[in-house]
């Protein structure tokens, strides 16, 4: 399978700190400060969470500075929250990321910060879905009910896609180089001109999952990965040599329309040169 790079959104800076807890402050802190200035010149902001690690380590991080600062308080009302992946299982499961940014961050910012409960878009559950093809179908028409009439221009295409623009959407990346549920070899990583692709036999369990597409993460204005831990290493070496074929490391394709970071704790970045 060959999977082109989409050449046409912005290529990845690597910023590189010393451990995982600079990691996630550092990128809490800029999400505050991108939510801020979106919702001053839009009005609302939407946002893609990832799970993993530091993924949820940075929502975690989030309400340490919220709890710490008022200064760093906005607007939550004004902010949705999405998912660039989910694991199909009943709702309340605690292997869903929905749960774990829930327990994190988003319980207590409707609790506290008056984010209401219609702005967290969980992708759908297996209560809700027979398989994730069912679960797909479902999570893209949530995602088109927030789109412009317009649509959003896949960058360098013809293509449009109905789904929210995403101020900034967050991707952990796994020793495998997988990126939200995008796998190596999977055939979800050649899935084009639609949002959202189900997948039935992950090779992290639990096996059935929902994940936007390539296209889709390509719409965001920002994609930011956040990457810690000494397992990641050789899948950050991977994905930054010119050679690897994308469909070995789908991680070498997350790439955003505006702007692209790649935040990578010391263990993590050990195989860079
Ligand atoms: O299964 C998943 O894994 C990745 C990375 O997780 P990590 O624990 O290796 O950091 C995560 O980004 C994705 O959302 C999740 O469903």
């Amino acid at each position: 399978m060959n999977i082109e790079v989409n050449e046409h959104t912005v290529a990845p800076q690597r910023e590189v700190f010393a451990d995982k807890d600079t990691l996630t402050r550092t990128v809490a802190s800029r999400l505050l400060q991108v939510l801020r200035r979106t919702i001053e010149a839009d009005g609302s902001a939407h946002v893609s969470l990832t799970g993993g690690g530091a993924g949820i380590g940075t929502l975690s991080a989030v309400a340490e500075m919220l709890r710490e600062n008022a200064e760093t308080q906005l607007d939550w009302s004004a902010v949705h929250f999405w998912w660039g992946d989910e694991r199909l299982l009943p709702a309340r499961d605690p292997e869903r990321n929905d749960q774990q940014a829930r327990s994190a961050l988003l319980d207590f910012l409707v609790a506290e910060h008056d984010l209401p409960e219609e702005n967290i878009h969980a992708a759908p559950t297996s209560e809700d879905a027979a398989n994730p093809t069912a679960a797909a179908q479902i999570y893209a028409q949530q995602l088109q009910a927030f789109s412009a009439e317009e649509g959003v221009v896949v960058p360098g295409s013809q293509k449009v896609l109905r789904l929210p623009v995403f101020a900034v959407m967050l991707l952990g990346v796994g020793p495998d180089g997988h990126i939200n549920s995008l796998f190596p070899g999977k055939s979800s990583l050649a899935v084009s001109e639609v949002t959202t692709v189900g997948e039935e036999d992950s090779p992290k369990p639990p096996p059935q999952r929902v994940s936007l597409t390539f296209d889709a993460i390509h719409t965001a204005q920002r994609v930011w990965t956040v990457v810690a831990g000494e397992d990641k290493a050789e899948a950050v070496r991977l994905a930054f040599e010119p050679g690897t074929p994308t469909a070995d490391i789908p991680a070498k394709n997350a790439r955003g329309a505006s702007e692209t970071i790649w935040h990578i704790d010391q263990p993590a970045a050990a195989g860079l040169a």
